[in-house]
């Protein structure tokens, strides 16, 4: 498994080795004790999988708050998303701060984003499907969102106009508009 840094040093990008023969590939794309060795210790307790079926779909920005606060192995089975993690951790130094990464199901990339992060992403084509692992479970009462258009954020979606987006995600307030701030535990 190849690591690749990020400028965010907590959120690491990572591509697992593909074996490839006359059938395919086999790869893993999960190994407890692999991503022990490469510093990454989160326990993860769910598995998520959603599909989003046109281009230019947005979720998020969503994070889970202490004490059910996510960390999170993201990867792309079917179609391509550009993946965005945004540090919401108040006393980081890179508060305020995102990264983004294509993943595909060609790239087999896969992204990690650990608690007091947002997360969020696009889709770039039909009928994408995202896969993640979560350090905690759902807990509803704790979400959180931030809208995925913060002009504080800047973030370069690759297409920036007329996403497809759940009712919530449409009215989520700006990271600076969140009345409760949060510290994280680390
Ligand atoms: C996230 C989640 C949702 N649900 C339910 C609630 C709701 O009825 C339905 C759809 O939920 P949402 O609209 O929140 O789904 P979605 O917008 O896909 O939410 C997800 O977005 C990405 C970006 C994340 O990072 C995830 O943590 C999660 O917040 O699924 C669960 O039962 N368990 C879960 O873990």
């Amino acid at each position: 498994m190849r690591v690749i840094q990020t400028k965010l040093p907590d959120v690491v990008l990572l591509e697992p080795r593909r074996f490839g023969d006359h059938r395919g590939f086999f790869a893993e794309i999960y190994n407890a004790r692999a991503f022990r060795d490469v510093g990454i210790r989160s326990e993860f307790v769910q598995d998520n999988h959603s599909l989003s079926e046109k281009v230019g779909t947005v979720r998020g920005l969503h994070f889970q708050k202490p004490p059910a606060a996510q960390a999170k192995l993201v990867r792309c089975g079917r179609g391509a998303i550009f993946d965005v993690a945004v540090d919401i951790r108040l006393d980081s130094p890179t508060y305020g701060k995102w990264v983004g990464y294509e993943l595909s199901a060609d790239n087999g990339l896969q992204l990690f984003i650990p608690a007091g992060f947002a997360h969020g992403f696009m889709t770039l084509k039909p009928g994408s499907e995202i896969v993640y692992k979560c350090s905690d479970y759902y807990a509803p009462e704790t979400e959180g969102s931030v809208r995925w258009d913060d002009p504080d954020l800047g973030i370069g979606w690759p297409k920036a106009e007329n996403p497809v987006l759940s009712e919530k995600d449409a009215e989520a307030p700006s990271l600076s508009q969140i009345k409760s701030p949060f510290c994280w535990e680390k």
